[in-house]
């Protein structure tokens, strides 16, 4: 029954187009997977553009002139700073709580300190420049948060850096190398928008019913969370940790795959020969660490790859970013809220779209339970 459809019921919704898109496209062509952003080729933009072009592309329609991707960069810097609200519940939230969590609340608080709290759920424009501001404010808080749970002071944004290298700054305390600054904004746009995604169809699903934008973002932050979604990258870290050597790889992975164990930042559901995005970032991998001087995560992942790839599982995206953000010294709980403060772009950009051409998301059950139940008496069931 797994995956296969029956009479109008796609377990998973594996296959049903529940919305026309004009924001990305994927494709498998040649045996490779293809992803377009607006039909511009993600291996070109992740060479030629950073996160800001990219996000501007996703939520404007297209790549911004040199005069609008400055007058992008100024509002996105004007907002980077949180609101005293914010910074108070970043500082009470209880130590334990994961960073997602913390993440999924303070969306749901900057709502209340939006400018167009007021706006109508309907109003495009003021929906765009919330969908800007979260952008910039997601990424303050995830470090801002990070460096209180660290025991350390909160570093503040620095307006002579862009989004990736600012983001890097406030987490670290360090301006990266340009290499490095180079593969965390390519990161970014790599994970900055996926067609209709778990996380991108809960953010389209909320704004169906003509809740506002800001409801639809923490819908998402909560859906990315899981394991089989954006939470995959932080356990494909973990998964290459427990391996822990190349000669370890091929029996590690038969012993998981015999006791029928999800390998994490493998398998995807629509590229089933090859994730593009993984292709990419396996190169920045590369790159960073020869940087270092230090392939020994290298080297202990292509056995890994190759063993799972026997199975007939690609790496997806999450597969090589864990180790990317590994050698960039992000701490392992940021993977996520990474993923997350990246893909609010095409999540804004689907919400805006789904409103913009709304009719309400609402599939049909198929009932199997009992049927024509007689309601006995309390004392008779
Ligand atoms: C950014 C992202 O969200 S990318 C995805 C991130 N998630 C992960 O990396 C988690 C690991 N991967 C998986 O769990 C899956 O591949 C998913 C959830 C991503 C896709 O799932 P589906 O579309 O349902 O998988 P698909 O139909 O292709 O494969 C089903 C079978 O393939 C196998 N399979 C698929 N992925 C994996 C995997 N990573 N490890 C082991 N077996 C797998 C399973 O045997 C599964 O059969 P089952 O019903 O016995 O469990
Ligand atoms: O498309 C999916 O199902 C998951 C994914 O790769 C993403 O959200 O980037």
């Amino acid at each position: 029954m797994n995956g296969v459809a029956q009479d109008g019921y796609y377990p998973g919704l594996e296959g049903v187009i529940s919305s026309q898109t004009a924001i990305s496209n994927i494709v498998e062509r040649d045996g490779a997977g293809v992803l377009e952003y607006r039909g511009y080729r993600i291996e070109d933009l992740a060479s030629r553009v950073g996160y800001e072009e990219a996000a501007f592309l996703l939520l404007h329609g297209d790549l911004p002139t040199r005069l609008q991707l400055g007058d992008f960069n100024e509002r996105l810097r004007a907002a980077r700073d949180l609101p005293g609200p914010l910074i108070r519940v970043l500082g009470e939230l209880p130590g334990s709580a994961s960073p997602m969590d913390v993440l999924r609340t303070s969306v749901s608080l900057l709502a209340h300190d939006d400018p167009d709290r007021d706006a109508a759920a309907t109003d495009h424009a003021a929906n765009v420049r919330k969908a800007e501001r979260l952008i910039a404010r997601m990424a303050t808080a995830i470090a801002y948060r990070e460096r209180l749970a660290s025991g350390l002071a909160p570093i503040p944004p620095d307006d002579r850096l862009g989004h990736a290298a600012n983001f890097l700054r406030m987490v670290t305390g360090e301006v990266p190398s340009e290499a490095m600054r180079r593969a965390f904004d390519g990161s970014l746009v790599l994970y900055a928008e996926h067609e209709l995604n778990a996380s991108t169809f809960a953010a389209r699903v909320t704004v169906s019913t003509l809740s506002d934008l800001h409801s639809g973002i923490v819908a998402a932050v909560g859906t990315l969370k899981g394991t089989l979604h954006g939470g995959a990258n932080e356990e494909a870290w973990k998964l290459l940790e427990a391996v822990g050597s190349p000669g370890r790889a091929e029996a590690w992975v038969a012993g998981a795959l015999a006791r029928h164990e999800r390998l994490m930042g493998f398998g995807h559901r629509v590229y089933k020969k090859s994730d593009p995005r993984a292709v990419i970032l396996k190169e920045y991998c590369r790159e960073i660490a020869a940087e270092k001087g230090d392939d020994r995560w290298e080297r202990i992942a292509e056995p890994i790859e190759v063993a799972v790839g026997r199975k007939g599982l690609p790496p997806n995206v999450d597969w090589p970013s864990a180790r990317l953000y590994h050698y960039l010294g992000i701490p392992l709980r940021l993977y996520t809220p990474i993923f997350a403060m990246a893909r609010v772009a095409g999540w804004a950009a689907h919400a805006i779209e789904q409103i913009d051409h709304n009719r309400l998301l609402r599939p049909r059950g198929r009932y199997i339970g009992p049927t024509h139940r007689g309601v006995s008496e309390i004392d008779r069931r």
